[in-house]
Order: C-alpha cells, then sequence, then structure tokens
C-alpha cells in the first residue's frame, strides 16, 4: 500500500475536491475554490520535489481537479489516474508546461491550465538583473568585498562591458522576451536584434517610436532588426537573452557550434529552460573564453548544475527564482485556482491574455471564465465573451 501523504484540508465538507501538490503564496486561492463549494488539499509532504507515485497517492479514487508543479512529470500515469478519480482540471502552476504531455490530458478529456501574463515583468526584471549582473561582474565583485580581499581602487579592478548603444539580442520575442527587450532598450539605450517564428509587431513599433522619440530630443536613436536566422543574432549581439518555450526546436538551441560563432566577450542570460542550452558545451566555452559571460536561472539537469559551471567565475547562477516577486506568486496561485475551478464548473476560456489583470483584483470577483487552458480547442471548451 502507498505510504500516506500529509495534506492540509480547507473547507473539508466541499462538493469538488482539489488537490494542490505544493502550499501556494497568498490565501486568495484558496478562498476561491472554497467558496465555490471546493474542499481543497494541500500537500504538506516535506519533499521539493513530488514523484508520481506520491501524486497518485494524492489523487486517490475521487479527486476532481489538481494544481500542480513545473517540477512534476505529469503524463499518461497521472492523468489516467486523475480520469479514474473522476478529473477533469489539472493546472501548472506556471506559464511553462514542458513538463505535461498535453495529448494524454487531451485523451482524457482533462484541461492543462497554465499561468501566461502575471509573470511576464517579473521574470523579464530577473533576465535584466543577470544580464547587469554578468555584465559589471557583480557577484564576482561581491564575493572578492566579503572575503577581506579589496584593498583600494585600481584602475583594471573588476572591469566589465558598458551597455548602453551595445546590440541586445533577443531570441524568443514572446511576452517575456519582449518586455526584456523594452527594458534594456528603455534602460541602456540597447539596439535590437531578434529572432523568432512570428515578427514581434508591437516590439518592433515600440522601438521605432523610441527611436524617434530620442532623436528629437538630440539623441542617438535605438534601433531594431528582425534576424532571419538565430546564427544573425549570435554573431551581431553583444548581450543575447533566451525566451522561447521549451520544446523538440528549442532543445540544445544553444549548443558548442553556435557558442563559438558568438563574440569572446558577449553575455548569454537564460531565464527560459536550461535544456534550451547544451549544459556541458556551455561549461567547456566558460573555461576557454574568460571574458564570456552568462547569467543562468535555470539548469539543464535541475536542481543540479553540470560538472564544472559552479568553479567557473564568468557564471552568475541562480535557482530558478525568475518569477519570484510576491504579486507574481500569488497571481500564478490564482490563474492556476481558476483554471482548474473553471474547467470543474464548465465556464469558457479566457481569450485576452494581455488582460488577465481582471482575475487578479482583489477587490473583485474574477470572472467566469478559465484564465487559460492550452487544450481548450481540443477539448471543444468556447471562448468567453465577458
Ligand atoms: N525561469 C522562469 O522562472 C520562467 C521561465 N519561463 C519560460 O519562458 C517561456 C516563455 O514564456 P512567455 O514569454 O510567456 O511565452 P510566449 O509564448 O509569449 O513566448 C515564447 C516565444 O518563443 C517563440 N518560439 C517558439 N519556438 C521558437 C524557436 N524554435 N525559435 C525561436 N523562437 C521560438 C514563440 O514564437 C514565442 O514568441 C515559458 O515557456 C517558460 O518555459 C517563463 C516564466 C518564468
Ligand atoms: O512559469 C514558469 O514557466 C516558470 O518557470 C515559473 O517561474
Amino acid at each position: 500500500m502507498a505510504k500516506p501523504i500529509s495534506i492540509e484540508v480547507w473547507n473539508p465538507n466541499g462538493k469538488y475536491r482539489v488537490i494542490s501538490t505544493k502550499s501556494m503564496p497568498g490565501t486568495r486561492w484558496i478562498k476561491l475554490l472554497t467558496d465555490q463549494d471546493c474542499r481543497v488539499e494541500i500537500c504538506t509532504e516535506n519533499k521539493t520535489i513530488l514523484s508520481v507515485d506520491d501524486i497518485l497517492a494524492l489523487i486517490g479514487d475521487k479527486c476532481d481537479g489538481v494544481i500542480g508543479q513545473l517540477t512534476e512529470d505529469w503524463g499518461e500515469v497521472l492523468f489516467s489516474a486523475l480520469r479514474r478519480a473522476g478529473g477533469t482540471a489539472f493546472s501548472n502552476m506556471a506559464v511553462g508546461y514542458n513538463n505535461v504531455d498535453v495529448n494524454a490530458a487531451t485523451k482524457y478529456g482533462i484541461g492543462v491550465g497554465n499561468t501566461p501574463g502575471v509573470l511576464t515583468e517579473t521574470t523579464a526584471e530577473l533576465a535584466a538583473s543577470l544580464s547587469l549582473a554578468a555584465s559589471r561582474r557583480i557577484v564576482e565583485a561581491d564575493q572578492f568585498m566579503r572575503a577581506g580581499l579589496y584593498d583600494g581602487w585600481l584602475p583594471h579592478l573588476f572591469v566589465g562591458n558598458l551597455l548602453k548603444g551595445q546590440t541586445v539580442g533577443v531570441i524568443g520575442a514572446g511576452r517575456i522576451g519582449s518586455a526584456y527587450a523594452r527594458m534594456m532598450i528603455e534602460g541602456f539605450k540597447m539596439n535590437l536584434i531578434y529572432y523568432d517564428l512570428y515578427q514581434a509587431t508591437r516590439l518592433e513599433k515600440f522601438v521605432t517610436a523610441y527611436g524617434q522619440f530620442l532623436k528629437a530630443n538630440g539623441e542617438q536613436p535605438v534601433t531594431w532588426k528582425r534576424a532571419a536566422t538565430m546564427e544573425d543574432v549570435l554573431r551581431e549581439a553583444d548581450v543575447i537573452s533566451l525566451h522561447p518555450v521549451l520544446d523538440k526546436t528549442t532543445y540544445h538551441l544553444i549548443n558548442k557550434e553556435r557558442l563559438a560563432i558568438m563574440k569572446k566577450e558577449a553575455i548569454l542570460v537564460n531565464a527560459s529552460r536550461g535544456p534550451v542550452i547544451d549544459e556541458v558545451a556551455l561549461v567547456e566555452h566558460l573555461k576557454v573564453n574568460p571574458m564570456f559571460r552568462v547569467g543562468l536561472d535555470v539548469f539543464e539537469d535541475e536542481p543540479y548544475m553540470k560538472p564544472g559551471l559552479a568553479d567557473q567565475k564568468n557564471a552568475v547562477v541562480v535557482p530558478h527564482i525568475a518569477s519570484a516577486s510576491k504579486w507574481t506568486r500569488e497571481g500564478m496561485a490564482t490563474l492556476a485556482a481558476l483554471n482548474v475551478l473553471g474547467k470543474i464548473k464548465g465556464y469558457p476560456i479566457w481569450t485576452d491574455l494581455n488582460r488577465v489583470d481582471v482575475f487578479l483584483d482583489e477587490n473583485s470577483p474574477p470572472p467566469a471564465a478559465c484564465p487559460s487552458i492550452v487544450n481548450a480547442k481540443q477539448l471543444g471548451i468556447s471562448a468567453s465573451k465577458l
């Protein structure tokens, strides 16, 4: 028999049993569910990553919906078990859902929710922080100070790269990539080169207008270019930030050959998913190119780093915290809960992902809609008219 899993229960007499595999920030998400007749069970097991067996034990033989985490493996086994337990709803507490087999969920009639929009600016801010930390060698300099090694100003001490007037490269200019690009352009007056499968029209318009504004004020205008190939970005940019989804087209997008065409003093930032970079190739590249720097929020074998990465002074590494602002994490919990609630209640799907804020307003009830269900079309969920 499977080992019992420790849980905390809210509204024990609720009609719909909803599980959250982790405690999530804020309490609004719990209230939204309990107010709508849900019994909420939150896993309190002292274990960072739950296994498939742990989650099977949580689902049990009656479960209407689950809020899960990006560290969990949501595939055939879990979706078939959820279906057998009477469930129709799942949401990742994340915008990325590369940990979810959407086809398996669809096969069992289960909606797969995610949390776009609420983490765009927070994640872009962390990518910008990593860009600055890497370009100005903040972590190395901090460690030097704490080690008591500073004995006076020197002309060569921790010389880094100036961003102003340089070129920022964005690979994957979707919500987060575009927000990051704007920060680097507005903040540091960098020129933009980007690569995406689709044209980033709003971003292009913004850079054009900002360039005109600068020119009218007697400053050097910023420029933009949509690259025909990713290699063009890698060759031209001084700072490159990766923001695509992780799928088979982006796995090891940055490999040994592509690292070799980047500038020797370039800065590479990754706040998307670890496997977008071949991390073994990256470690080798960092070793032989000391002026090349990286800022990494995500890792190929998360939570582990590939051997040698931790020894590289030209790498700034943080533990997948790009979406970790209070507002964002509470908002992610709210959107995930409303995806599950909406699917259980048979609500339509929200259609304007640029307006997820309406779900986050503490002072008014959220719309009767699922904020974001990625397989809504396959499941025949209608669009909200709100
Ligand atoms: N480190 C962290 O904590 C966080 C990581 N993320 C990651 O960031 C990703 C992007 O999030 P959003 O910007 O909201 O998604 P989005 O869907 O708005 O943007 C992704 C962009 O990638 C582009 N793309 C897809 N395949 C590509 C390819 N082969 N080459 C170039 N571009 C390609 C798409 O066309 C799209 O414009 C998420 O899927 C997630 O994996 C998101 C939030 C936080
Ligand atoms: O939302 C995501 O995809 C994340 O990585 C969480 O920060």
